[in-house]
């Protein structure tokens, strides 16, 4: 082990720029935002107590994890629901020094839930220009399809995403969360493909519950251009070289694949497997206060894991960047950054 990850690395990170690429919406809410909507809405299951819901906040397996995560759905209401949660979220990512963030927004769930859609773009689109101004924290937006929901889910996330007329101007890519056994990757080709058409990015979920080949469905019919989670990549070397050639970046959540018992232990995680055959891995916090987490925490997580030092850690964020869909000039102006905040850190 390094002398760095011998010591505490929690003071470099948490002043190391950085960008999240993949975070839950909903699933970031913290527990003072659960429990002022808990207290809004009082029929509902969720505690108010924010130390009750560190229990609420446990889960026995993926299944159960979808169900609390819809219990919170539950509880995003009304557009100024929406416009809390979003700005919230991004005070919460902006205190990590995460300087673009792109956000996974399901649409679906909310409009089904009676939220007017245009009220709901007007929220996210308010929230995000006003963290931007405040806080100086860009975010985009991924819509994603909740697959268990059907393909009545996946039309109208479709529809959502590629209306010119509805469709918010922060919204870059396309993505498909939710359970994947059960799920078959490729009946959501059509409405990928024309996401694609649109110009969204693709970004589905796969792999993190089932096995290598949903990892190539994502790739093979959903084109995907990065992998939410691939964790069972690790099973298939084929597909680990096919990631590392094409340059197809894994993200990478690791205490959420503790906290849905995706994987057993931390140290079983296969984040230096996907290092040691050359995949691009960038760090990410899925649905953080639900896992008893947050970016911060991840990158300790990986630098001990991986054994980095600083510059380790400091290549991690700029894969990160590198693999954003933020323009070129965004990139350089972020990867500057870090790279002046680590030479600093170092400097005699
Ligand atoms: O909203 C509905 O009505 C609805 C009906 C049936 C099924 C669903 C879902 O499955 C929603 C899943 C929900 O979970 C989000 N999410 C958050 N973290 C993860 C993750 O680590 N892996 C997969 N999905 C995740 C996802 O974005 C969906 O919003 C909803
Ligand atoms: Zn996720």
């Amino acid at each position: 082990m390094t002398d760095f990850a011998a010591r505490d690395p929690h003071p470099f990170i948490a002043g190391l720029p950085k960008a999240e690429l993949h975070v839950h919406h909903v699933g970031s809410a913290s527990p003072r935002i659960v429990s002022e909507l808990a207290a809004r809405h009082p029929d509902s299951k969720v505690p108010t107590d924010p130390e009750a819901l560190a229990d609420y906040f446990t889960f026995t397996d993926f299944a159960h994890f979808i169900e609390v995560y819809l219990s919170v759905v539950d509880l995003i209401r009304t557009p100024e629901d929406v416009r809390l949660l979003t700005y919230e979220v991004a005070r919460d990512l902006a205190r990590q020094q995460v300087r673009y963030a792109e956000l996974t927004i399901t649409p679906y769930s909310s409009t089904r839930r009676g939220i007017d859609e245009r009220a709901f773009m007007d929220a996210i689109e308010d929230a995000r220009k006003a963290a931007e101004a405040e806080f100086g924290t860009v975010l985009r937006w991924c819509f994603d399809i909740p697959g268990e929901a059907g393909l009545t889910a996946a039309e109208e996330t479709a529809r959502l995403a590629t209306d010119d007329r509805i469709r918010p101007e922060g919204l870059v890519s396309f993505g498909l969360g939710g359970p994947e056994i059960g799920v078959p990757r490729p009946q959501f080709k059509p409405y990928f493909d024309r996401a694609v058409a649109a110009g969204l990015r693709s970004v589905p979920h796969a792999g993190e519950t089932t096995g290598p080949e949903t990892v190539w469905d994502a790739l093979n019919d959903l084109r995907a251009e990065r992998i939410g989670h691939g964790t069972s990549s690790a099973q298939d070397p084929k597909l680990l070289a096919h990631l590392a050639e094409h340059r197809i970046p894994l993200e990478v959540c690791p205490t959420s694949n503790i906290a849905t018992r995706a994987v057993r232990t931390l140290e079983e995680h296969p984040i230096r497997e996907f290092v040691g055959a050359g995949v691009v891995v960038t760090i990410n916090s899925d649905d953080p206060p639900m896992f008893g987490t947050d970016l911060n925490n991840e990158y300790a997580v990986a630098a001990r894991l991986l054994d980095l030092d600083e510059r380790g850690l400091a290549d991690l964020a700029k894969n990160a960047v590198g693999a954003s869909f933020l323009d070129a000039a965004g990139k350089a102006r972020i990867t500057a950054e870090i790279d002046a905040y680590t030479a600093q850190w170092l400097a005699p």
